[in-house]
């Protein structure tokens, strides 16, 4: 991380939280004391539309910060590139001292994101935090969880769930779908990565099918779930460009193929 020079130029990406600043929905471009950025301290963390993409340590300010959530219609790199901001600034304000002696820690920055204690040298990494989600399949249904979080907007999506400490991400999958539905599932595939800095997830997303059990949903997590035939009018789905949405789809489509076989 350095201080900004007057005419350092490119775009902004100036954090609160996992909200980001825009300026008529777009990041702002320009030199930083355009942006009147050239007291504060940042750093380039990719490019964007051919320009550098600085971050800005995050600081009071008055702009108006829009979530990243919002954000989910942009190109998939664009999103993540995003995502690395928010996750990287979320990362410098929770380690600001050294875990090891407690002294203050610099931002190691432009050899490695990483932050180093300024007494003994300790060097920390950004911490991500693995997340599965799965979505699961019994025939022509597909199985959706109202979530506690989701209530009022009755969005219904696939289970999901933290890695814990010396799991397998098999191992995740089946148990946070057995403590969250009561279900045993089977022919686990894994499918692809979402990057989620909510504040610092990283979803791994999975497709599996139903090998036993009823639905018994654990009522601190999910407000309802259900078996949800592929072609009956799903209920309200999280947004295109989530992962879970991706893999909802992708099981319809299994449905769908395997209706078409005599
Ligand atoms: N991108 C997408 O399509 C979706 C992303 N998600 C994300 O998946 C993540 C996990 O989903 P949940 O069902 O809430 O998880 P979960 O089933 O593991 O339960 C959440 C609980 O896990 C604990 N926890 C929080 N942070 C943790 C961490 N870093 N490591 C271990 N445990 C932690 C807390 O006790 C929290 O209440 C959330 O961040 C959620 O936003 C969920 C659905 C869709
Ligand atoms: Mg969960
Ligand atoms: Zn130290």
């Amino acid at each position: 991380m350095q201080r900004l020079q007057t005419k350092d130029f490119g775009y902004w990406l100036l954090t609160k939280g996992s909200n980001i600043y825009l300026s008529d929905g777009k990041l702002p471009f320009g030199t930083a004391d355009e942006l009147a950025l050239d007291d504060k301290c940042g750093m380039v963390i990719g490019e964007y539309q051919d320009a550098p993409l600085w971050l800005v340590e995050e600081f009071d300010d008055s702009r108006n910060y829009f979530s990243l959530r919002d954000q989910l219609i942009l190109p998939e790199r664009i999103f993540n590139l995003l995502n690395r901001g928010v996750a990287l600034n979320y990362f410098w304000k929770t380690h600001r001292f050294c875990g090891v002696c407690g002294a203050k820690t610099q931002v190691m920055t432009p050899q490695e994101w990483a932050v180093e204690c300024t007494q003994c040298q300790h060097r920390t990494y950004p911490m991500i935090a693995p997340s599965i989600i799965v979505a699961v399949r019994k025939g022509d249904s597909i199985l959706l969880a109202n979530h506690v979080r989701h209530r009022e907007e009755k969005i219904y999506t696939t289970l999901a769930g933290f890695v814990e400490v010396g799991e397998t991400l098999e191992q995740t999958v089946e148990r946070e779908v057995f403590e969250e539905s009561g279900l045993k599932i089977k022919n686990l595939r894994y499918i692809g990565s979402q990057p989620w800095s909510f504040p610092n997830s990283l979803m791994l997303g999975f497709l599996a099918d139903y090998a036993e059990g009823e639905i018994a949903i654990q009522p601190e997590e999910l407000n309802d779930a259900g078996w949800f035939r592929y072609d009956a009018g799903l209920p309200h789905l999280p947004p295109p460009g989530t992962i879970a949405r991706k893999l909802i789809e992708l099981s319809q489509q299994i449905c769908a193929d395997e209706a078409q076989q005599p």
